[in-house]
């Protein structure tokens, strides 16, 4: 994907004169160790912005900071920004730099990996990376809320590497209980603890020749922290209450819905560890970060689960889709889709959480404000409710979309992006 290059430069604040330049689609600024411009700043949250890179310009997004973004002396939460514009951050000033030259993000041509769907740029990016390390036996950490499909993921890596014709084992760290979870790994011999009346062969053993996906690592319990990093160290675990070794070819995918660089920053994990784990990391954007995954993937979901090789989403409910906050992500989408499949179209009974607002009707009484102000909003309004029912109606495919409401793919791409922004600003 072609976007424009942006350069952010700390124009003020401690970090004063660092200049980076934005080359991933989603760039996140703050004080935490995750973060991809790390000021020092005590004023600036852990992760305090992110940054969105996209065809139609740079949208800035506040991640929920104590101090908030300011742009103007206006405080912002979510706006895209289509010219050079300076940021105010705590006691930082960020310039950012939309640069006249473009920059080529590596994008996978597919819009799947493995089972996972997304046609956004950010994961396309994040399939592009995973299919360059899928193939190595490298270990790769993939962090993400939960819900955002990682384990999904995980499996597509296992499918695009040698071990695809070997077993995939999945084993959630933070389910089983701290003192089952050695012996789920690594397996018992026979009369290794009260109650182990036969030998048990562990996860690791079970993947052999395969891949071992450890979910919620960052809840493996500190002292089983050394054991899971002396067998990926030596390839070679040691059975509860056995004496021997036993070798192992396991290839290690692990997830994490917390940020294991601050985990083991406050020695809540070993940063030895994390850095064996961590040899890819890629982390998987919610799914309000991604808002144009929502409507392919609905439609995905219910044709893929429900065998609706037809299937399309009635206006209403895109346009409800589209404008909710997805705070469970993709699981989240899977389970509205299921509930629509069953119960049929009553939107509003379908939501885990509130439900989301309906497009307002054009026609309220918008006489308290003046003219102008008035008009955007009725168009505002309007262009929501619009949009997404011209989309549905052509298949999710934009330029069918712009055909049929007879305007350019340009112009119609434009009332995407504002309906977009608009949408997440409405809380
Ligand atoms: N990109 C996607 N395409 C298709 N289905 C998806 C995608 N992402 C997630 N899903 C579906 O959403 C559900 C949740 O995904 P998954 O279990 O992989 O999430 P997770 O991030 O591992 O969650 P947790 O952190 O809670 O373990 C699954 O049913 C999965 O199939």
């Amino acid at each position: 994907m072609r976007v424009h290059a942006v350069t952010v430069e700390v124009v003020a604040g401690p970090d004063v004169g660092t200049r980076i330049v934005v080359d991933r689609p989603a760039f996140v600024v703050g004080t935490g160790e995750g973060a991809d411009l790390r000021l020092t700043d005590d004023t600036v949250s852990r992760q305090h912005v992110r940054l969105l890179l996209s065809q139609a310009g740079i949208r800035v997004r506040d991640e929920g900071s104590t101090n908030g973004t300011w742009i103007h002396g206006i405080r912002v939460t979510d706006v895209l920004l289509t010219s050079s514009v300076t940021i105010t951050l705590g006691s930082t000033s960020l310039a950012l730099h939309i640069d006249a030259a473009t920059l080529d993000l590596p994008l996978a041509p597919s819009e799947s990996f493995g089972d996972a769907v997304g046609g956004s740029a950010a994961m396309r990016h994040l399939f592009a990376v995973l299919e360059r390390a899928a193939p190595s036996d490298v270990t790769v950490l993939i962090e993400g809320e939960s819900g955002t499909g990682k384990e999904l993921l995980a499996h597509g890596v296992h499918l695009h590497s040698d071990r695809a014709g070997g077993p995939f084992v999945a084993i959630d760290c933070g389910a089983i209980p701290a003192n089952l979870l050695e012996s789920e790994l690594f397996g018992h011999e026979r009369g290794a603890f009260t109650g182990a009346d036969r030998a048990r062969v562990g996860a690791f053993e079970q993947a052999n020749g395969g891949t071992l996906f450890l979910d919620e690592i960052g809840e493996l319990p500190i002292d089983l922290q050394p054991k899971l990093l002396r067998a990926l160290e030596m390839r070679q675990i040691r059975p509860l209450g056995g004496h021997g070794v036993r070798s192992i070819n396991v290839r290690i995918v692990a997830a994490t819905n917390r940020n294991l660089a601050d985990a083991s920053k406050r020695q809540e994990f070993r940063v030895d560890l994390y850095y064996r784990l961590a040899v890819v990391r890629v982390t998987v954007p919610p799914l309000r970060d991604r808002s144009e995954d929502i409507l392919p993937l609905a439609t995905h979901l219910l044709r893929r689960l429900h065998g609706f090789e037809e299937a399309t989403l009635p206006p209403d409910l895109a346009a409800m889709l589209s404008a909710y906050k997805w705070p469970g992500n993709v699981r989240e989408l899977r389970n509205v889709m299921d509930r629509y499949a069953v119960l049929g179209a009553n939107p509003a009974a379908l939501f885990d959480g509130s439900v989301p607002t309906r497009p307002t009707p054009v026609a309220e009484d918008l006489s308290h404000l003046p003219y102008h102000e008035a008009r955007q909003v009725a168009l505002d309004r309007f262009e929501r409710s619009y949009v997404p029912a011209v989309l549905e109606r052509a298949g999710n495919i934009v330029v069918r979309a712009a055909e049929l409401a007879q305007v350019g793919r340009t112009s119609f791409h434009r009332m995407i992006q504002r309906i977009r922004s608009n949408h997440i600003g409405d809380d």
